[in-house]
């Protein structure tokens, strides 16, 4: 990253001292009492969703991603470590490169017993997302560069120390997550690590499903393709503010997870597969598609959506449902919940489209996360918005790195009230 820094900082400063007044976007009432939907406000180098195509991550598809990025041998899915390469270095890595991620997290992944013994005296029914939180959070004074800054730590530095942070603390990330299932699932039962497996098969190995090579292959998509969705999703622009300040890695992370537990955001994959279960319970034998009608009628009718449907950019099927889609094609095509998902793919759009409100009407990759893990035994839904986040991080992580990389100052735009709109609208002739 040294190598590459110093020429991005300066395409960045030459763009802004050429066009620093170029008009990007606009802000109209209707966004801001819009939630800034649609705004273009944000600006990373990591990942870029497009309506139509759905993400680039370093401006490769998931497809490409997929298919390019190094596996490890007899494997059929990326290394991590791998996509972290080419988060942070906007190129795709060798296999020696991706390893020498892998190495790099084997050797920091050891996580300190107070973190466990964190866990340990929460309520027994913390929310997993809540547990994973305050994990992140009770390793704050780990920071490499809280403690820098407080010594001699310069600006142009700070992207060395948010690296250090960020290498450390994804290292751990396998092993919390696993303690926190095992923790509320499995008795506490701990297995450790397994040197000679890579980052993301080794929490299947540490649930207990190291046998499990089908699982370990969807731990190794899953992760990968959670990991970012540009900078303005909830998760990843709060990670980004709270970072702004210079709040590490730690804090950054722990706020992101924060806004990745609610049920519009992360939290749907958990509500997607409940939705999922109750429309089979609902039912004597697998529902026509008359019946599944009508039940996602009920269900918007109830003043609920439809979770796992809908997004805030995507105006298409996210190719996230689909690549996690052809997985369960291939390794597990005969699985009831799954064939629940198609009919539900076929079913609810137009259902959605019928409202003449829902800008998307489809699949998201909440529609389907929550069915593979069910598949393989990973049934406790309240769990399933921890592996996002686990994903997720790697992204938050590498913008960090990019934002101090490149100076990019606090962050604190403007707010106005409603009395301060109605001055500003007073004498313009209404549109109604
Ligand atoms: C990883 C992720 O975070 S992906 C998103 C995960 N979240 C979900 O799957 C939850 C279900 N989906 C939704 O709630 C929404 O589609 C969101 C939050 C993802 C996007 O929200 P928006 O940008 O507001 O979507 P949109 O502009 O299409 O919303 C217009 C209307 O359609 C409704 N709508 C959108 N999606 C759905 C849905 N799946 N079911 C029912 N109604 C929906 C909205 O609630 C809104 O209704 P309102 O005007 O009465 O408030
Ligand atoms: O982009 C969004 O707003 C939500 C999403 O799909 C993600 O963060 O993965």
């Amino acid at each position: 990253m040294a190598a590459i820094i110093p020429a991005h900082r300066a395409r960045v400063t030459k763009l802004v001292r050429s066009h620093g007044s170029f008009v990007v976007d606009q802000v109209t009432i209707d966004r801001l009492y819009g939630g800034l939907r649609g705004m273009t406000v944000l600006v990373s180098e990591i990942s870029k969703v497009d309506p139509q195509y759905g993400i680039r991550l370093r401006g490769y598809t998931i497809q490409e991603v997929l298919d390019l990025l190094p596996k490890a041998p007899g494997t059929e899915y990326p290394l991590a470590g791998g996509l972290y390469y080419l988060l942070l270095m906007g190129e795709m890595p060798t296999l020696e490169d991706a390893l020498m991620v892998e190495n790099e997290w084997k050797a920091r992944s050891h996580v300190p017993d107070y973190v466990f013994n964190v866990l340990k005296s929460l309520p027994a029914d913390t929310h997993p997302m809540t547990m994973f939180s305050q994990a992140i959070l009770s390793m704050q004074h780990e920071s490499v560069f809280a403690r820098r800054y407080n010594e001699d730590l310069q600006k142009v530095d700070y992207w060395e120390a948010a690296l250090e942070d960020s290498l450390n603390l994804t290292a751990k990330l396998p092993t919390i997550a696993a303690f926190i299932y095992n923790l509320r699932y499995r008795d506490g039962q701990f297995i450790s690590p397994d040197p000679n497996l890579d980052w993301s098969a080794n929490f299947g190995h540490m649930i207990g499903k190291g046998k499990d090579s089908d699982y370990l292959e969807l731990c190794r998509l899953f992760f990968v393709l959670h990991s970012d969705h540009e900078g303005a999703n909830v998760s990843a622009h709060t990670a980004h503010l709270v970072g702004s300040t210079l709040s590490d890695i730690y804090y950054s992370c722990s706020a992101g997870i924060n806004g990745l537990a609610g049920p519009l955001h992360g939290l749907a994959n958990q509500k997607c597969l409940r939705w999922l279960l109750s429309v089979r319970e609902s039912f004597e034998s697998f529902p026509t598609r008359d019946q599944l009608e009508k039940f996602a009628s009920d269900t918007l009718n109830a003043g609920k959506v439809i979770p796992g449907y809908g997004h805030a950019v995507l105006r298409t099927v996210d190719p996230r449902f689909t690549a996690q889609l052809k997985f369960a094609d291939k390794y597990l095509p005969q699985d009831e919940l799954f064939k629940l998902v198609k009919l539900v793919y076929e079913v609810v759009p137009d259902v959605l489209q019928k409202t003449g409100k829902v800008k998307n009407p489809w699949p998201n990759v909440d529609a389907i996360n929550g069915t593979l893990q069910y598949h393989y035994g990973v049934k406790e839904f309240e769990f399933y918005t921890v592996l996002f986040g686990v994903g997720r991080i790697m992204g938050i992580t590498a913008n960090n790195v990019w934002a101090r990389a490149l100076g990019l100052p606090i962050e604190r735009p403007v707010s106005l009230t409603t009395g301060n709109l109605e001055e500003l609208t007073a004498g313009i002739s209404s549109q109604i």
